[in-house]
């Protein structure tokens, strides 16, 4: 670990930055170049329809980008909010004569319900249940489409589907789809450096620091899947007013599938590699058509070129190509440090910041807590230690919400917490460190502690903006040491300063108290040293530290008071050396004969 010096108190020498009109100028002037294109050159039909199946899928393959590669979570049903859009524009202006500006927004509004649905289903589902909970609906889609013949015409389809008055040409409305492109890609972008957006990304990366952190997991993945449903939704109404004709084989699960494709080739994180993979494929089909006259070997090379792309480039080609050229580039920018860290915990709830009264948390028959009172005083350090396996980590994962107590109470500076999930602890006042460190991993240091400085209820950043947060988490890095190091990815780091990120993660939020879970296990003797020092500064701007740790000489440097557990129950309690004098806390260490 490097030193962290004592004389933090850097001047923010922030960087005069353009305005974001001004930074952003490039990609709109690029944009109003395509879109005049679209509009001007004449294309024959069939390149025309390519553009045009293009523009419109890529809008809905954006929506995959914000569900899986931001928020992680997968969505086999993409073609089912795609055909939602489709048939709300068909059957409204072919069928109802219905305005096609009404009927588009009916149909995000319709996908958009849909997807909050499918959404809230995620709650406690992952992996195959969601993907198998996502394909489900996407065969309830296709069957009414299908079978619904009085309201869908079922597999006839809709035809004689209308555009809106302005964009009556195939070329007009081109350029109109190209224009909505350019906007939801612009969005989709930029999403990710947004608060929901670094949200999705955390509950992704891990989703039990995030909700320690105060992020709420369910709402992050009802809104991820809600802004990709709505955005397929759209895709589908643009797509059915340029081919002016929708059937369900155009919706089906097979769609779906081309969707997710298209997005893990192209590269599932980024709206770029979204746009790559939605061009490549629907080109590659188009350039292996010759091909067609062998039976069989055109789907044989089509499907090897996916799986080969696939196998070697895990992160899409944009990924793989972004990759390259930032090892090409690599240069640790060296970012100035912030303003010295302030720390201002909450102070309403008189001497006793945390009081847990008769705690239990039993698996099945174990006792792993048994009936644990125990009293942290404002201010200070307050150890909680114990053999292994007598309960430490688990009254720690009861305190922060992470399992739920058998029996008894938690109240945090005067506000009982007892029921309250975890993020809303967070929101509370708690911070914690964990055993086994809980970092994003895909994100830099910044953007971890940027995280733990959004905690609702931080008064110090309050609804502050981004440069604001910027600032607060540069001063949390630079107090632990490790501000030159910002802009680094958490794999760059070493297992001791990974230790150090997280208590500045927790240091960002401002928490009243901060619970550290071992955080001297797998540190050298001289990290340890400095973990002991960056423990005092905290503690001298008076922010209470609840920690477990196994190593008796910090616990005994570091904390006025000791609370000592032994097979869940609570054996000694009071000022640190009186304690770690007490027989029954010897024995339970070293054993009796
Ligand atoms: N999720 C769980 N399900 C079942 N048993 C558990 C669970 N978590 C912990 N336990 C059990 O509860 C007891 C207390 O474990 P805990 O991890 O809290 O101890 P600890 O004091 O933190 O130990 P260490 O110092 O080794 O980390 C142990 O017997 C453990 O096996």
């Amino acid at each position: 670990m490097s030193a962290p010096s004592e004389n933090i108190a850097m001047a923010a020498t922030a960087p005069r930055v353009k305005p974001l009109w001004l930074r952003h100028l490039p990609y709109f002037i690029g944009c109003a170049i395509l879109v005049s294109l679209a509009a001007t050159v004449q294309f024959d039909g069939y390149i025309h329809n390519i553009l045009m199946q293009a523009t419109t899928f890529a809008i809905a393959v954006f929506g995959l980008s914000v569900v899986l590669g931001l928020c992680g979570q997968i969505n086999l049903a993409q073609a089912a909010f795609f055909g939602l859009g489709a048939y709300a524009v068909g059957l409204g202006t072919a069928d109802y004569h219905v305005s096609y500006w009404l009927c588009l927004a009916g149909g995000c509004v319709v996908a958009l319900l849909a997807g909050a649905f499918l959404g809230m289903s995620t709650l406690r589902l992952g992996g195959h249940y969601l993907a198998m909970v996502t394909i489900s609906f996407q065969q309830i889609v296709t069957l009414v489409m299908i079978n619904s013949i009085w309201l869908t015409h079922g597999p006839d389809g809709v035809s004689r589907i209308g555009r809106p008055d302005l964009f009556q040409s195939s070329q007009s409305y081109l350029a109109f789809c190209v224009a909505m492109l350019a906007l939801v890609g612009y969005v989709v972008w930029h999403l990710a450096d947004t608060r929901l957006g670094r949200a999705m990304r955390a509950v992704r990366d891990n989703e039990l620091a995030a909700g320690v952190v105060g992020i709420d997991v369910f709402r992050t993945k009802v809104s991820a899947f809600a802004l990709s449903a709505v955005l397929g939704g759209l895709a589908g109404g643009l797509f059915a007013g340029g081919f002016a004709y929708v059937s369900p084989d155009q919706f089906s699960f097979a769609e779906s599938v081309v969707f997710l494709t298209m997005s893990l080739l192209g590269g599932v994180a980024s709206p770029i590699g979204s746009a790559i993979g939605t061009g490549l494929l629907i080109l590659i089909p188009e350039w292996l058509r010759f091909l067609k006259s062998v039976p069989g070997l055109y789907l044989a090379i089509y499907g090897l070129s996916v799986i080969l792309i696939i196998r070697y480039m895990p992160d899409g080609i944009w990924g793989f190509a972004k990759l390259a050229t930032e090892r090409w580039w690599l240069k640790a920018r060296a970012l100035a440090g912030g303003p010295a860290l302030q720390l201002a915990p909450a102070t309403v709830g008189g001497d006793i910041v945390l009081s847990v009264k008769g705690l239990s948390k039993h698996f099945g028959g174990l006792k792993a807590v048994d009936n644990v009172d125990i009293d942290v005083r404002r201010g200070g350090v307050h150890a909680l230690i114990g053999p292994n396996g007598s309960g430490k980590t688990t009254t720690l994962n009861v305190l922060s919400g992470i399992y739920k107590a058998t029996s008894g109470t938690v109240v945090l500076d005067g506000t009982d917490i007892t029921d309250m999930p975890p993020h809303q602890r967070a929101a509370a006042g708690l911070g914690r460190t964990f055993q086994n460190i809980r970092l994003f991993r895909s994100m830099t240091a910044l953007e971890n502690v940027i995280i733990g400085a959004e905690r609702p209820g931080n008064t110090l950043t309050g609804k502050a903006d981004d440069e604001a947060l910027t600032a607060r988490a540069m001063s949390a890095l630079t107090f632990v040491g490790l501000g030159s190091r910002a802009d680094e990815l958490i794999s760059s780091f070493s297992y001791g300063h990974q230790r150090l990120i997280e208590i500045a993660r927790a240091l960002g939020a401002n928490p009243t108290l901060l619970l550290l879970d071992e955080p001297a296990a797998g540190l050298n003797s001289s990290e340890k040293l400095e973990l002991h020092a960056l423990l005092k500064r905290i503690a001298a701007q008076g922010l209470t530290i609840l920690i477990i740790d196994h190593d008796m000489t910090l616990v005994s440097e570091a904390a006025q008071h000791i609370t000592v557990l032994n097979f869940g129950k609570r054996i000694a309690d009071g000022e640190s050396l009186a304690v770690l004098r007490h027989p029954d806390v010897v024995s339970a260490y070293l054993g009796t004969e």
